[in-house]
C-alpha cells in the first residue's frame, strides 16, 4: 500500500521541484506548460503518457492548443506520494533538459 507523504516529506520533496505548485485541497502538485504549438504540446503529452504507463501512475491533465496543465496525486494513497514526486521529476526531465 502506497503511503501519503507527511508534510515534512512533501516540503522537502517540493524543494527539488520548484516549477510545481502544491494544491492543498487535493493534496496534489500541479504544473502548467506552454509549447510552440499544438503539435509540440501533443508530442509532450505522448511522451508523458508512455512514462505514466511504464510507472502505472497517471496524471490528471488538460490540453488547450499549446498549453498543458498537469496535476499529480495518488488516488491509492489519498493524496501526494513518492510516486507523484518521481513522476514530476521524470516530466521535468522531458522539458527542462538544457
Ligand atoms: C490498479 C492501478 O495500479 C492503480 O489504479 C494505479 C493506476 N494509476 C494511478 N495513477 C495515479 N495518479 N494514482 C493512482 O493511485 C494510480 N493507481
Amino acid at each position: 500500500m502506497i503511503e501519503q507523504l507527511s508534510e515534512a516529506e512533501r516540503v522537502d520533496a517540493l524543494e527539488g521541484l520548484p516549477e510545481w505548485d502544491h494544491d492543498e485541497a487535493r493534496d496534489a502538485i500541479t504544473r502548467s506548460f506552454a509549447f510552440a504549438d499544438f503539435s509540440e504540446a501533443f508530442g509532450f503529452m505522448a511522451r508523458v503518457a508512455l512514462l505514466a504507463e511504464k510507472a502505472d501512475h497517471h496524471p490528471e491533465w488538460s490540453n488547450v492548443y499549446n498549453r498543458v496543465e498537469i496535476l499529480l496525486t495518488t488516488h491509492d494513497a489519498g493524496g501526494l506520494s513518492e510516486r507523484d514526486i518521481d513522476m514530476a521529476q521524470a516530466i521535468d526531465a522531458l522539458v527542462d533538459t538544457p
